[in-house]
């Protein structure tokens, strides 16, 4: 389908907003009148830069408080618009958005507001323009997209339709499935935009928190679902207003945007297809369909194949002794560049001296530069996300290397593709050395990668979720709030079936010292067989793992029947407890090893799926304790 975006949806200058439109590889805009009253060009000039860039100019909006006045007011709002028609002939675009009179003075019936609009019609028709009339969910008389077109059919004229927009429809939790009825043809534009929940006057929820389909609480799938089996076959077009979006770089934005496209139609098509029965035309005859792009199927993954951490001097040095101290051996080095191989049963960690981004020497905290997700087809893994406009990492080899497909997530984390399978191409890169510098770690039972904790910018946050689930097809989980020390963390973590788990956390208020330039802590989760023993063998080794509180295991005494030995035990080795149904999770954590990263090991049992989350905030009180001790 032909995909679009609201000028308002972007920041900057009318004309870097075509751009950053273009670059993403949208079709068309909705031209906000604000955007063009402040801009500088004419509206002829608007129209050819626009084609230049291979937009067309989808709709011009929004003409406001039109219908439901007096005689008077309707003359007056009758020559506005004409002089709007006019402009729109210069800037070439046929439909314009009116929303419907948001004054709690409105007058009148619906049959006034069917006869005004009629007229709007009839004046507009000359001009080759059509009206999409769209319900505000803050309307004084209509606010409901029932109402509006009960208006339009009964004002009957071919030159009036229906705008929808999501936002107004499922904030106010109306029931979409009344669509359906609406004729296609009768549905001029489709706009959609998603939010998060929010107890909140819908005006303001709408004019500060709308977000792209996928990263609020909105059911777009099911909602556009309604609009396509009703027949219509016009743009996608995405209208959010959004604080953070508007103070952000345009061509990020417009990215984020047409990913978020990119996977609803993706759904879409998928049910589709889920629906037909083989060998069965697609059409059904009826009404039109739109034509829906897929992208290639999620990466079918099976966990880690690694990650990588940069460190330098005494970071690396701490690194290595926690490694050691976990069971993990030094097993080999990269065959070209400053990068060791540590691993542990399926856990593999890379150590480097340098930055994937760019190549040279790593210079600050230790921190998580890579992680590799293991998948069947990395080449289709890389194609698809190339689709969703993830920016691809210059490889970083020699030709005798194995080829290595990586993509930068926003927060500049790179994403390898890494074959699974028994042949693990990318190991052929490190040396065959046997075993050195064995740690007398003992057995601690490390078995594999568990998840990888990635504290993000404030403004990258739904950003990054959505590139996590798009590119790498993790399913995310609900997100939830931890009260830090030094402010309210959000955390949301994303997973697939085959066992990549990452869990991004960021500061609510965007600043605080967890939030500063050098960004908050990341961390490793080892999965273990017996955290009991990991940690015995790790502190026998000469590392004390973070050290818990009294008062928690004084308050796991209180809220459990953990059996007094087994929680001494807990207490002696610093693990915390959790449990869901017939779920339970034991795990601990090392100190921060160089400012901003540590490790973590953990078991699940019974089928636990989280991560701890009632320990969260916990462990956070505990790593700022060792700051200060
Ligand atoms: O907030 C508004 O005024 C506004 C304007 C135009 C729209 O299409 C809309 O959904 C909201
Ligand atoms: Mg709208």
């Amino acid at each position: 389908m032909r995909r679009s975006i609201a000028t308002v949806s972007l920041s900057g200058t009318l004309e870097e907003k075509l751009r950053a439109a273009a670059a993403a590889g949208f079709d068309g805009v909705e031209i906000f009148e604000n955007d063009l009253v402040a801009s500088p060009l004419p509206p002829r000039d608007v129209r050819a830069t626009a084609a230049d860039l291979g937009l067309g100019i989808d709709l011009y909006q929004p003409f406001r408080d039109f219908e439901g006045v007096g005689d008077a007011q309707l003359e007056r709002n009758l020559r506005r618009a004409e002089a709007k028609f006019a402009l729109m002939l210069e800037l070439g675009t046929d439909t314009m958005l009116v929303c419907s009179n948001a004054s709690q003075a409105a007058l009148g019936d619906d049959a006034r507001a069917a006869e005004q609009l009629h007229r709007l019609a009839e004046a507009a028709s000359p001009y080759g323009v059509r009206i999409a009339y769209e319900a505000l969910a803050w309307g004084g008389r209509v606010d409901d997209y029932r109402h509006a077109w009960r208006i339009v059919s009964e004002a009957d004229h071919p030159s009036l339709g229906v705008c929808l927009d999501s936002f107004h429809i499922l904030s106010k939790g109306d029931d979409p499935s009344a669509i359906r009825a609406i004729p296609g043809e009768k549905i001029f534009f489709l706009q959609l935009a998603d939010a998060p929940y929010m107890a909140m006057d819908l005006l303001q929820w709408s004019r500060h928190y709308r977000c792209f389909p996928g990263q609020g609480g909105f059911d777009l799938t099911a909602f556009t679902r309604h609009v396509l089996e009703a027949g219509y076959t016009g743009p996608l077009s995405l209208e959010v207003f959004n604080d953070v979006f508007r103070a952000s770089d345009p061509h990020r934005t417009a990215a984020d945007a047409l990913r978020s496209l990119s996977v609803l139609e993706d759904a879409l098509g998928r049910e589709r297809a889920a629906e037909r029965a083989p060998g069965e035309p697609g059409a059904d005859g009826a009404r039109p369909r739109a034509s829906l792009t897929r992208l290639p199927d999620p990466p079918a993954d099976t966990g880690f194949a690694f990650v990588e951490v940069a460190a330098e001097g005494s970071g690396a040095e701490s690194v290595r002794a926690v490694l050691g101290a976990l069971g993990f051996a030094h097993t080999s080095d990269h065959r070209s560049k400053p990068v060791q191989l540590w691993s542990r049963g399926d856990a593999r960690l890379l150590l480097s001296s340098t930055d994937p981004r760019l190549g040279h020497t790593w210079s600050g905290d230790a921190a998580v530069t890579a992680v590799g997700a293991e998948v069947a087809d990395p080449d289709r893994a890389a194609q698809r996300a190339d689709l969703l406009l993830a920016p691809t990492l210059p490889r970083r080899r020699d030709p005798a290397e194995s080829r290595l497909n990586a993509v930068a997530a926003p927060d500049g984390t790179a994403v390898f593709f890494c074959a699974d399978g028994r042949d693990r191409e990318w190991l052929d890169d490190f040396s065959a050395a046997a075993v050195r510098d064995p740690h007398p770690g003992g057995d601690t039972a490390v078995t594999a990668i568990d998840h990888v904790g990635l504290f993000q910018p404030f403004d990258q946050f739904d950003e990054a979720s959505l590139f996590y689930r798009s590119v790498l097809g993790l399913e995310p989980d609900a997100s939830l709030e931890v009260a830090a020390p030094d402010g309210l963390v959000r955390s949301r973590a994303l997973s697939s079936g085959g066992g990549l788990r990452i869990a991004l956390n960021v500061s609510v208020l965007g600043r605080g010292s967890r939030a500063d330039a050098a960004g908050g802590a990341q961390h490793i989760a080892f999965a273990c067989d017996d955290v009991f023993a990991a940690a015995e063998a790790m502190r026998a080794a000469g590392v004390a793992p973070l050290t818990i509180p009294d008062n928690y295991y004084e308050d796991l005494a209180a809220r459990t029947d953990l059996a007094p030995a087994v929680r001494e035990r807990m207490r002696e080795n610093g693990i915390l407890y959790d449990r869901a149904g017939t779920g339970e999770f034991f795990h601990f954590y090392t100190p921060m090893l160089d400012n901003r990263l540590f490790f973590e090991a953990v078991q699940r049992t019974g089928g636990y799926t989280g991560y701890g989350a009632a320990n969260a905030a916990i462990r956070m009180a505990a790593h700022r304790a060792e700051r200060t001790r």
